[in-house]
């Protein structure tokens, strides 16, 4: 049977040379490190999507700058499909507010947390380009 499609937006917050990772603060994958987002809503395009999720998550304006790439993934339970775009935070203030932790990670240390598994791609793809 076909898994179940889910279609998630997420941002690649940069400032200088680093990205802002997020440690989830609830649910199935609790303490994994992920790049805030999340699903994309009937009728919204996916920078509506990442715009509103970032304005829940961490209370935070961006700026939608360019897309990154998509991470397409088989969890146990459904297909994630996950379109990431490089942004940047208007304020450079955050708040956490489903999440347990933040860190900005620059190029040596981006391996350095439980990233999702679906997550792999997108550091590969991060440390293909010019991003950081
Ligand atoms: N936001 C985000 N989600 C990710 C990443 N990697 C990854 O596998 N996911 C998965 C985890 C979730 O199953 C899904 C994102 O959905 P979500 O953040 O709305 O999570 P959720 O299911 O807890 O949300 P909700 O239904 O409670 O509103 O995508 C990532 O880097 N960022």
């Amino acid at each position: 049977m076909d898994l179940k499609r889910v279609e998630v937006v997420a941002a690649i917050i940069v400032r200088d040379d680093s990205v802002l990772a997020t440690e989830r603060g609830y649910g199935e994958f609790e303490g994994w490190w992920e790049f805030p987002g999340g699903k994309v809503d009937e009728g919204e395009t996916p920078e509506q999507a990442l715009v509103r999720e970032i304005r829940e998550e961490l209370n935070a304006s961006i700026s939608v700058e360019s897309y990154l790439c998509t991470a397409e993934y088989d969890y146990s339970t459904f297909h994630l499909s996950m379109r990431c775009y490089v942004c940047k935070l208007i304020d450079d203030e955050f708040e956490l507010l489903e999440h347990h932790a933040a860190r900005w990670l620059n190029s040596d240390n981006l391996r350095e947390v439980k990233w999702l598994p679906a997550d792999i791609q997108v550091v590969e793809a991060i440390e293909a380009s010019n991003v950081i």
